[in-house]
């Protein structure tokens, strides 16, 4: 009964359709991110007190006792914009052919990337490899956190790769054959192989095929042994490896393809990859029940001891939608994966659906990602279109802690302008949400189960209503293990959070969070020694004036100081 998924090879990793082929400009000089012209050093900071008088000097990789890390584009936003106009929605860019490139990189984290997404349905593990070793280069030399988040591609059902086509056109009425056979190139006129070998038995004459989620339609109309014969009745782009569904009276059909297993022994194998090469987030396609995230979670555990990688399930199936608070009870976060749910469910029911999963993680205390033509137009234009700038305002009003660009940074013609358009909008709708002071107040369930870790939960919730109210401009928090730092975010408060921890990695995976800046700093269980040494790095790099209001906690202490910058 166990059906199997044949993988096709992988497609040449810079193929871009023609019709997007450009190469991609450089970083617009319009729109430029931050206007500084210090962007070009390196930061981590030394304390005013120090020895060294070379400020910036520290090793890289921040060890020093008397150093924090903290990368330009925050210092600079900082420094001349002040605490408030910082943005708290959190950015996701894809990596692919438009944006691998070591400057390319760059660009996406100068224009405000906080991580980068590598998607293992496309393009091979040595690609990958360079592009997490670009991350993590570019994170040591210049002090950036942007984290690195594996996406794995899951058992789903998809189509082979055009023999070396970047694309082809399906017109309107054409007649096109699906098959599991394996041909030698050149395939075919006008066939396509699917990877699924069960597919020609699945399928039923009369059952529509849905390529992308709907881009281009199928009627199918005849079964010849392997092939599947059908007729074009939505013409557009096919593209390689797009993603199948089929479709029976207005319902998607899940026949044996259901029972394939969600990590397929490729995705495996990809994992095995991702832990090697210490990736911060793997984010689990096609996630059903919440065993699967927690077969993934102990595998982990079992195999680095000393690394910590985040599990995200992205939220994408009828299965998901069903078991959605169990799945992300086990999760460490999760995606609204917006491009396979609408294939999956009817279209109208994807804000809702929306909606209902960023609530549910924010209860749960979990980071959550908004994903899939944010702005799709984007992959071809310059700006946007007004309707994509209101899905984005919707997802930041809905105060998401994520959003993502895929195709617009992977393989579009404009990946910095789409950045830009995010982080803008974002900014815009986070200034008229607080200005307007409609932000809902969210009832909060407690997420501790622990006496101590109530503690701690009730801490957080009080030092973020006595942030709005008192109007503080920042609150500052120690924490090891993040878990503080997180807790805060929850409560979305007015002013950003500095969360300050010794570990490079939980400083990474912060930064997937909603109004967290994460610095690495070394500190010690003396509350007070720590906030002096604090105030006194920041102030040195003009990142804090005396004056400034501050509410400061520790995970070490059970304790909210209210205090004036000295
Ligand atoms: N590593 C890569 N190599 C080649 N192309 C890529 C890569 N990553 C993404 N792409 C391209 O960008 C498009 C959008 O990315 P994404 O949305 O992540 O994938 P998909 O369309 O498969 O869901 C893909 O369809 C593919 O054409
Ligand atoms: C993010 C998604 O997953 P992928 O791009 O891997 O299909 C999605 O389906 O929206
Ligand atoms: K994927
Ligand atoms: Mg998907």
């Amino acid at each position: 009964m166990a059906q199997s998924l044949r993988f096709l090879s992988p497609p040449p990793t810079v193929g871009i359709p023609s019709k997007l082929s450009h190469s991609v400009p450089p970083i617009p000089s319009l729109r430029r991110p931050f206007p500084c012209p210090r962007l070009r050093h390196a930061f981590s900071i030394c304390a005013a007190a120090s020895p060294s008088p070379d400020l910036g000097v520290v090793p890289l990789g921040g060890t020093a006792a008397s150093s924090i890390d903290v990368d330009a584009v925050t210092e600079a936003e900082l420094k001349e914009n002040g605490f408030r106009s910082t943005r708290r929605t959190k950015l996701v860019c894809t990596i692919g052919p438009a944006t691998c490139s070591p400057q390319q990189i760059e660009a996406l984290a100068v224009g405000g990337m906080n991580v980068a997404r590598i998607n293992m349905c496309h393009g091979t593990h040595e690609w990958h490899r360079e592009v997490i070793r670009q991350v993590r280069r570019l994170n040591e030399e210049k002090g950036f956190a942007v984290a690195v988040m594996m996406d794995t591609e899951g058992s789903e059902i998809h189509m082979g790769d055009l023999g070396g086509a970047a694309s082809a056109k399906a017109e309107d009425g054409e007649i096109w054959t699906f098959s599991v056979r394996a041909f030698n190139s050149p395939l075919p006129e006008r066939t396509i192989i699917v990877n699924y070998d069960g597919f020609a038995e699945d399928i039923r004459v009369g059952d529509l095929l849905l390529v992308d989620g709907g881009m281009v339609r199928f009627e199918v109309t005849e079964k010849i042994g392997p092939d599947v014969k059908c007729r074009c009745i939505d013409p557009g782009l096919l593209l390689p490896r797009a993603n199948l569904t089929f479709w029976r009276n207005g319902r998607l059909v899940r026949e044996r393809n259901a029972m394939l297993p969600t990590i397929s022994s490729k995705d495996w194998l990809d994992i095995d990859f991702g832990i090697s090469e210490g990736v911060d987030f793997i984010a689990v396609s096609f996630v059903k029940s919440a065993e699967v995230i927690n077969h993934l979670k102990s595998y982990i555990a079992a195999r680095c001891r000393d690394k910590e990688i985040a599990v995200l399930a992205k939220i994408e199936s009828v299965d998901s939608l069903k078991n959605l608070e169990a799945i992300i009870l086990a999760s460490d976060g999760a995606m609204v994966a917006r491009g396979d749910m609408g294939a999956q469910i009817p279209l109208e029911e994807v804000p809702s659906a929306q909606q209902k999963i960023v609530r549910t993680c924010r209860q749960l205390n979990k980071p959550v990602i908004v994903a899939s033509q944010l702005l799709e137009s984007m992959i071809e234009y310059p700006t946007p279109t007004r309707a994509e700038v209101a899905d984005v305002s919707e997802a930041v009003r809905q105060r998401a802690d994520a959003l993502m660009l895929s195709g617009e940074s992977a393989m579009g013609q404009y990946p910095d302008k789409a950045l830009a358009v995010l982080r803008s909008v974002s900014l815009r709708i986070e200034r008229w949400w607080r200005e307007e002071k409609r932000h809902e107040a969210m009832e909060l369930p407690v997420v501790a189960n622990s006496f101590s870790d109530n503690i701690i939960e009730e801490i957080c919730n009080s030092a973020a209503k006595m942030a709005n109210n008192l109007g503080v401009d920042a609150v500052f928090v120690f924490t090891s293990t993040g878990h503080m730092a997180s807790l805060l975010s929850r409560c979305r408060p007015d002013c950003p959070i500095f969360a300050f921890t010794s570990s490079t990695s939980v400083r990474r995976r912060l930064n997937l969070q909603w109004g967290l800046i994460p610095f690495r700093l070394s500190f010690s269980g003396d509350m007070e020694s720590n906030l002096n040494r604090t105030f006194a790095l920041l102030k040195a790099r003009g990142m804090i004036q005396s004056g400034d209001l501050v509410i400061a906690l520790s995970d070490q202490l059970q304790s909210i100081q209210v205090m004036n910058v000295p």
